[in-house]
């Protein structure tokens, strides 16, 4: 059985006989670990992404410089078995692979500039399926998808408004893709669009608060809206 196999104790990247992952702070409790995360992980959001190909280099480069105060190997691909709800994602010997041929499709139209928006959406969700069905990193990998897809969505200048994500409706969606039921996903997607660039800074500063919100960390998530209002 997947949950036998998986067990977090058995993690060597968690501290013995608990699910709490080896932290830079070294907090021991899930609850402070969390609190610290979303604070230091929304601080470096508001701090703008790296520059890049998007290509793998860059998505790991992203990663590193979200989770890079919490996690020694933020930005490195996880090397043991995960799964989520029963689903069991990627082998990690097969992740490297599955992320350039992933990856290499970002460099053509419809993810560029250009492209037709009902178009761009279709892949794009199909791309946040397949990146989420590899689930690259440990831990992270929700808020590594949500932020390149909105820098994604930049490029192709068929922009997303972050606010709007419904975490419920967007998980259920996801979860969905796992399967391959990509409709639910593609209408999440086109939800969120942003219809015009005008307000895109405010959306994106919004985004970020929800995402912030929906973690339950309202203190934080005050403390970094002032931040975010300072970013110019
Ligand atoms: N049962 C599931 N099957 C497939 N994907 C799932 C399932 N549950 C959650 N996911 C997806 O896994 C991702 C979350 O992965 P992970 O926990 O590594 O990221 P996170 O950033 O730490 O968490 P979160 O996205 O909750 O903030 C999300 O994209 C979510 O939609």
């Amino acid at each position: 059985m997947i949950g036998d196999r998986y067990e977090a104790v058995d993690d060597p990247a968690c501290y013995p006989g608990s699910d709490v992952l080896i932290n830079i702070p070294d907090l021991k409790d899930a609850g402070e670990l969390e609190q610290f995360e979303v604070e230091h992980v929304g601080m470096r959001s508001v701090e703008g992404p790296p520059e890049g190909n998007y290509d793998t280099a860059h998505y790991r480069a992203l990663h590193r410089y979200l989770f890079q105060d919490v996690y020694e190997w933020a930005g490195e691909y996880r090397t043991i078995r995960t799964s989520k709800g029963g689903n069991l994602f990627c082998l990690p010997e097969f992740i490297s692979s599955q992320m350039e041929a992933l990856f290499k499709g970002l460099q053509s139209p419809p993810f560029l500039a250009g492209s037709d928006p009902d178009d761009f959406i279709v892949v794009a969700a199909e791309f946040l399926g397949d990146v989420n069905h590899i689930h690259p990193f440990r831990e992270g990998n929700g808020r590594t998808q949500l932020i390149f897809l909105r820098m994604l969505g930049l490029r192709a200048e068929h922009p997303f408004r972050p606010e709007s994500v419904e975490p419920e409706a967007f998980l259920r969606a996801m979860i969905e893709s796992f399967h391959g039921h990509l409709d639910a996903l593609v209408d999440e997607l086109e939800r969120m669009r942003l219809r015009s660039l005008s307000g895109l800074r405010y959306a994106s500063i919004i985004g970020l608060v929800m995402l912030a919100l929906r973690r339950g960390h309202y203190i934080e998530c005050k403390h970094n809206l002032k931040r975010m209002l300072a970013w110019k």
